[in-house]
């Protein structure tokens, strides 16, 4: 390494110390003439190590620059590459320790200069700032999910477009979808039961199917058949895993990504196939009951209002089955990996507190007036206040998604004395609002009392960033309330959850969102449903 110095600094000391003035040589190319004489008189590898020299001292440089007063490593402890290591396993206690460290901080990997933000107001700033940056993804996402795909549109296309699609989330949409949801329920809820009769096992896979399975029912209601829900359940964590933040970004065939795109293809190719089924059925007069019929039915409704006063602005145009396969995929690209996430936190957390699992099934039985055949409906789980608050506090306490990754469209000035550069990505964090003291006494204790209405955790919204907030806020949220009370309603009418608490239990794991370490041992054993 001297060496390679002493080349780099003696080449520059002899260009130093010629007489400009002297010789006269101010213009342009005599200095070009001269900086390749230079080179030129280098052997090629002492050319090599200058530039990599050169490089290493620029990576620096440009580091300090991009970083200027917020708290990061003074320099890039490994050169060019950065933390790139640890970021290929992701350790909870390290974003911790990120966000102990100061409302702005940052590291760079690469080329790529990250601000993550822990700040409340920093992070709903960031959400809230659309002219400045959009969500993030990684390259090889759109070539997975494809490039036309909606979730890739941003400023006013994306306001836009999202318009269409809120009506299918909301309550009243959702009303249509809990009885195709609730045989999902009941059917793995016995399988559940089977499956660990002979004592507690592995529920993470187990749960991330449930998952798969509710969320493709409600999304192409009976389109769909229980094969192709299974085939997509099973194979879902290979586009997860092809959508790690750190991938390569060209799809090579056997790598992680060409799997992920091959299972992004099938499960698309399905999807358009509902969706062709679900154009005839809604047509011919058939009422919604899944997404892709209520989507569709808006579709017509909007094709025939514009047909009778032609003079009106249409108001949902009518959808290819391609880019309806496309959107629906995107709904459980959203969904899968926070929805499996909340769910193996949920089972795990009510399993080890008896008391809160109590006044669940207590209150499971009285809204049902003690009769626990009753259907699901919307009015039901609205009726179910304190499961729904466990719900609420199990997403306070363990929220799925901890922060969400932007990228700066341009210089971003996110507080007075600091501009984000253009392309660095900028993640505004969700957790730390969500354990702020400020906003939830105890913030380290699992309180779903502290949910009651006009509490202090009721009254602090702006610290409520679970599903984000701004244009791109969760699409799936009212979905996820009511989808979870019903489910864990049901689940502790009808089982004893019995858990196997390992020293990893309460480890955070992050694999996209997070996950007890130790993925969940626990056993579903049949219980009479009006004992209390
Ligand atoms: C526990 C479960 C879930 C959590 C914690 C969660 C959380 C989030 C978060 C943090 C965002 C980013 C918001 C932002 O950038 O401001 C998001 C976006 C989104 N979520 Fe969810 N989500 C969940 C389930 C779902 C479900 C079930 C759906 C089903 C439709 C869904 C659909 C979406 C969509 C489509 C977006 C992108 C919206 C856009 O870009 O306009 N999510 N979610």
């Amino acid at each position: 390494m001297a060496s390679v110095l002493q080349s780099l600094t003696g080449n520059l000391t002899n260009f130093n110390n010629i007489n400009y003035k002297d010789q006269n040589i101010y213009n342009f190319d005599t200095i070009s003439t001269l900086i390749i004489d230079q080179l030129k008189s280098l052997s090629w590898w002492k050319l090599l190590i200058t530039l990599i020299s050169i490089l290493l001292v620029w990576d620096q440089i440009s580091y300090q620059l991009n970083k200027g007063s917020i708290e990061g490593p003074t320099y890039k402890i490994w050169p060019i590459i950065g933390p790139f290591l640890d970021s290929l396993d992701p350790k909870f206690s390290g974003y911790k320790a990120k966000w102990d460290s100061g409302p702005l901080s940052c590291v760079s990997i690469f080329h790529k200069f990250v601000v993550i933000a822990s700040d409340r107001d920093l992070s709903r700033k960031i959400f809230q700032s659309p002219k400045y940056v959009k969500p993030c993804v990684v390259d090889v996402a759109k070539k997975i999910l494809r490039p036309e795909n909606w979730v890739f549109l941003d400023g006013k296309e994306h306001v836009d477009y999202r318009k269409g699609l809120n009506g299918l989330f909301t309550k009243q949409a959702l009303n249509n979808y809990v009885p195709a949801q609730e045989k999902v329920m009941d059917k793995y809820l016995s399988k559940f039961q089977e499956i660990s009769k002979d004592g507690p096992i592995i529920f993470f896979h187990e749960l991330r199917e449930i998952m798969c399975g509710l969320s493709l029912r409600a999304f192409c209601g009976d389109y769909i058949t229980e094969e192709q829900v299974k085939k997509i359940a099973d194979d879902y964590y290979l586009v997860t895993a092809a959508l790690e933040l750190v991938n390569f970004p060209i799809i090579i065939p056997y790598t992680k990504t060409w799997y992920g795109q091959r299972t992004a293809d099938m499960a698309m190719k399905t999807f358009a196939a509902c969706s062709a089924k679900a154009k005839i059925r809604v047509a011919n007069g058939g009422e919604p009951t899944c997404v892709l019929d209520a989507w569709i039915k808006a579709m017509y409704d909007s094709k025939a209002q514009f047909e009778a006063n032609p003079g009106s602005k249409l108001g949902v145009r009518m959808f290819s089955d391609k880019e309806i396969s496309e959107a629906i995929f995107t709904f459980l690209f959203a969904s899968q990996d926070a929805s499996s996430s909340l769910a193996c936190w949920l089972f795990q957390i009510v399993s080890d507190r008896p008391d809160v699992a109590q006044k669940i099934r207590e209150e499971q039985l009285n809204v049902r007036n003690g009769d626990p055949t009753i259907p699901l409906t919307g009015d039901l789980i609205d009726k179910m206040t304190y499961t729904n608050m466990v719900v609420k506090e199990t997403l306070r306490y363990r929220p799925p998604v901890i922060m969400v990754p932007y990228v700066a469209k341009q210089s971003f000035p996110i507080t007075e004395n600091y501009n984000a550069p253009k392309g660095s990505m900028i993640i505004p964090s969700v957790y730390p609002s969500l354990h702020d003291p400020e906003a939830y006494e105890n913030p380290d204790e699992f309180i779903p009392e502290r949910w009651v209405e006009g509490s202090q955790a009721n009254e602090n919204k702006k610290n409520w960033l679970v599903f984000g907030t701004g244009p791109h806020v969760c699409l799936g949220q009212t979905y996820v309330m009511m989808t979870f009370t019903a489910l864990i309603g049901k689940a502790l009418l009808y089982n004893d959850l019995i858990h196997k608490i390992t020293p990893l239990s309460e480890e955070i794991k992050v694999f996209a969102t997070i996950f007890p370490q130790d993925d969940l041992i626990l056993q579903f054993k049949p219980r009479d449903p009006l004992s209390v």
